[in-house]
């Protein structure tokens, strides 16, 4: 039996994105309460009953949080345009070494809008 295990993590940060077009609202410096849902995915354990610990997520997420949570986007090396495609591919790559089952990471700006990102 396989299953898709989900953590949900926030973090608060500011941000501006320098690529877009003249006037647009989000070149101006502003923040959000992002969400950020990592996935992973293998199989179940018959005798323990589960995949892994949640708690390996929110290892592998920790050392990420101290990084993004009340930081200035732009200033993160690699996050120089920090979009929520980029921003997802950033946690992904850094993710991956100790979470070799990631499956997706999922990138929430708003309550409404949201970045699904599974790997290239
Ligand atoms: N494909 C992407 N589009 C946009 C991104 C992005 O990362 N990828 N980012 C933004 C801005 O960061 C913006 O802050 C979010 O804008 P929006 O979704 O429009 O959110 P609002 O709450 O400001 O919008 P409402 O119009 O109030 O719903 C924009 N686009
Ligand atoms: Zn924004």
């Amino acid at each position: 039996m396989n299953v898709r295990l989900v953590h949900e993590f926030r973090f608060e940060a500011a941000h501006r994105l320098p690529k877009v077009p003249q006037g647009h609202k989000c070149a101006r410096l502003h923040g959000h309460s992002f969400k950020v849902e990592v996935a992973i995915r293998g199989p179940v354990n018959e005798e323990t009953g589960w995949f892994i610990d949640y708690s390996h997520l929110y290892e592998a997420w920790a050392p990420l949080h101290d990084l993004l949570d009340h930081h200035y986007l732009n200033e993160v090396p690699g996050l120089e345009n920090p979009t929520s495609e980029v921003l997802a591919r950033w946690i992904w790559t850094r993710l991956a070494p100790s979470l070799p089952s990631l499956n997706r990471v999922t990138i929430f700006e708003t309550c409404d809008a949201r970045c699904e990102y599974e790997g290239d």
